[in-house]
């Protein structure tokens, strides 16, 4: 594939299974309630780590402490050994914590392939219009070269000309990857990348996340409420219930966890 992003470069090398993110004693209270409690866990580098429970439970909540946009009550965040605690959302983002979001955030207004090109000028601190707009040739080829190669990634290519606001659930979901992948992650966190879409989509959806982790040699993380999905695509599986994290482990410990059984997955 031409115009490969390489991720960034970790502040120290880290090899694969070496933990990437440390979350110790993360908690977010929101006047009486207690949204995060107390969460301790670490994601390890390469692998693919889910993240359940039922509604409410506070995972995206979680995710927004990771990603800087609610800063913590109390308990750290450490990124390739750096504390991030409380950093602001361009700053994790430039350190290279990359996400999508349960309610899509794409320009609507924009074509795919505009989409792509302003969050990888996002990443290098230039303006929306300078996104639009470009600074100089050399940098715009680049960026157009790149934007291109992840549209490639995510099959959306031959309609990057398309405004994104014509895109079905399914293509919006993909292309809100594409741009987080633009920014250059070395961490991505999905949320609910399969909510809104079809049967075949979902079913594709696994292979995909496969991919992308192995091509863009990424670690990822991920929300979602289909469990099956879940199962097959994790290595690792986190379930929070009120806040609190009842269980980390592989998805078949997990599965059996009566704690999980009674909180989430049923009878
Ligand atoms: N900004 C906020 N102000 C007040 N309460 C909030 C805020 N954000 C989240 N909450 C509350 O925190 C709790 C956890 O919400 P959160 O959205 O993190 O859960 P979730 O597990 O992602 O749920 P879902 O699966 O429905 O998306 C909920 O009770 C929610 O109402």
């Amino acid at each position: 594939m031409t115009g490969h992003i390489a991720p960034n470069a970790p502040a120290t090398p880290m090899s694969a299974g070496q933990q990437v993110l440390q979350a110790t004693g993360l908690t977010r209270r929101f006047g009486g309630l207690i949204a995060v409690n107390n969460v301790s866990f670490e994601v390890r580098r390469g692998e693919i780590f889910g993240l359940i429970g039922p509604n409410g439970a506070g995972k995206t909540t979680l995710f927004n402490l990771m990603t800087g946009l609610t800063p913590p009550s109390s308990g750290t965040l450490t990124f390739g050994g750096k504390d991030i605690t409380g950093f602001a959302p361009h700053r994790v983002a430039g350190l290279g914590i990359g996400r999508t979001f349960q309610n899509i955030r794409l320009f609507k207004i924009l074509s795919a392939l505009e989409n792509v090109k302003v969050a990888q000028h996002a990443r290098t601190g230039a303006g929306l219009l300078q996104g639009l707009t470009g600074r100089d040739r050399a940098e715009e080829r680049l960026v157009d070269e790149r934007a291109w190669a992840l549209l490639d990634l995510v099959g959306l290519a031959n309609r990057a000309g398309e405004e994104a606001g014509n895109f079905s659930y399914g293509d919006q979901r993909r292309l809100e990857i594409a741009r987080a992948l633009a920014t250059q992650p070395q961490v991505l966190l999905l949320d609910e990348p399969a909510a809104g879409m079809n049967t075949s989509e979902k079913g594709e959806l696994t292979g995909f996340i496969r991919r992308v982790r192995d091509e863009y040699d990424l670690t990822v993380m991920v929300i979602e409420h289909h469990v099956p999905l879940v199962m097959n695509l994790c290595d690792r599986v986190a379930v929070l219930n009120f806040g609190e994290l009842i269980a980390v482990g592989d998805p078949a410990s997990v599965q059996k966890d009566p704690k999980v059984i009674e909180a989430y997955l049923g009878g």
